[in-house]
């Protein structure tokens, strides 16, 4: 099946600042694919090249089959995009802002009002749809923005930032909509966040892009292996007692091909690799006549990736003071 976000090598500049280098992404139908980076690694940029709000230097966005330079217009026909800064009419009510959106849209007057109520419904605000926007909480305006941009029905979802100043429960509720949108329509969704933990809740997929440059992208095992892959297996495994001197134990193991380096304190081991070899290990030790108590090996997970990629960088918004 032909991916319904297809860019290759889009680059983009603001004057001598390099916004998007070279970024080649494909994304499949009915994915949930998480673009993840700092304040300022050019996310929101690659977004807009996708919609064709914004030129892109060089490089190509198909989007639902069609150049998003060439043909914004029948791209924005096909994609719902919830840009981070939501407007809305704070005199009009949730539900009324939202005919206004439908109308703007271009859609079948006759079913607009049927299908506003549907979609509020849709979002978990039916109770508030005549309440003015003006007092619609955070995570309230993030629905109706949801419900804006479903109202098209359109084949993706672009959201940029959708939990952005939403509390944990808020992001909670607003991932699981997500999550059960894909589920139950299929719809394929792109969203952009610097919340590496929110956006794992839900993703398929993610891709880790720093400075204007896609590093990696896959699922989390995919991802740290990518990222860690040189930096090796860990594994750390617990004898009843030492069988021998742990030079003997090093010596042996030093002659396995996967092996890097081992440490010890007490009976506990810890097994550098270059790859995932713990029957083998196992094996080892038991032929030098050890009794093995516990085996755990070290995953490079999210926070490894946060702290190696997003800590230094000093624009961060951390998690607690945007929530
Ligand atoms: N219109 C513009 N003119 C000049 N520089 C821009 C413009 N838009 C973005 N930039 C710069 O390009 C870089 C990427 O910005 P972009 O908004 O795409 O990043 P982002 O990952 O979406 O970050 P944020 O989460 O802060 O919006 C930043 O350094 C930004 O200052």
């Amino acid at each position: 099946m032909e991916p319904i976000i297809d860019l290759k090598n889009l680059c983009k500049s603001y004057g001598s600042h390099v916004a998007v280098d070279k970024l080649n992404l494909k994304i499949s139908q009915g994915e949930i694919f998480g673009l993840l980076g700092p304040n300022g690694a050019g996310k929101t940029t690659s977004i807009l090249m996708m919609l064709g709000l914004t030129e892109p230097d060089s490089g190509s966005a198909i989007v639902c089959g069609h150049d998003a330079t060439r043909d914004p217009i029948e791209v924005k026909r096909k994609v719902g995009y919830m840009p981070d800064n939501l407007g809305f009419y704070p005199q009009l009510t949730g539900l009324e802002n939202l005919i206004y959106m439908a109308r703007l849209n271009g859609l079948a007057e006759k079913s607009i009002v049927e299908n506003a109520r549907r979609v509020m419904e849709l979002v978990g605000l039916k109770a508030a749809s005549d309440k003015p926007a003006s007092n619609y909480s955070r995570g309230m305006r993030q629905r109706l923005g949801l419900a804006e941009v479903l109202i098209k029905k359109p084949k993706l979802i672009i959201l940029d930032e959708p939990t952005l100043g939403l509390d944990p429960n808020g992001v909670k509720e607003f991932l699981e909509l997500i999550k059960s949108l894909q589920q139950e329509q299929g719809l394929t969704v792109l969203l952009s966040s610097h919340h590496l933990h929110h956006v794992q809740q839900v993703c398929d997929r993610v891709g880790i892009f720093v400075d204007g440059k896609l590093l990696a992208t896959g699922d989390l095992p995919t991802l740290s292996s990518e990222l860690f892959g040189s930096t090796g297996v860990e594994t750390n495994i617990r004898l009843t007692k030492v069988p021998t001197a742990i030079d003997v134990i090093k010596d042996k193991f030093s002659t396995y091909p996967e092996f890097n380096s081992l440490n010890s304190s007490g009976a506990n081991l810890q097994f550098n690799t270059t790859q995932n070899i713990i029957p083998k290990l196992i094996r080892g030790l038991i032929e030098l006549g050890a009794d093995i108590e516990a085996v755990s090996q070290k995953q490079y997970g999210l926070d490894e990736i946060y702290e190696k990629y997003f800590e230094k960088n000093t624009n961060l918004i951390p998690e607690h003071e945007s929530a």
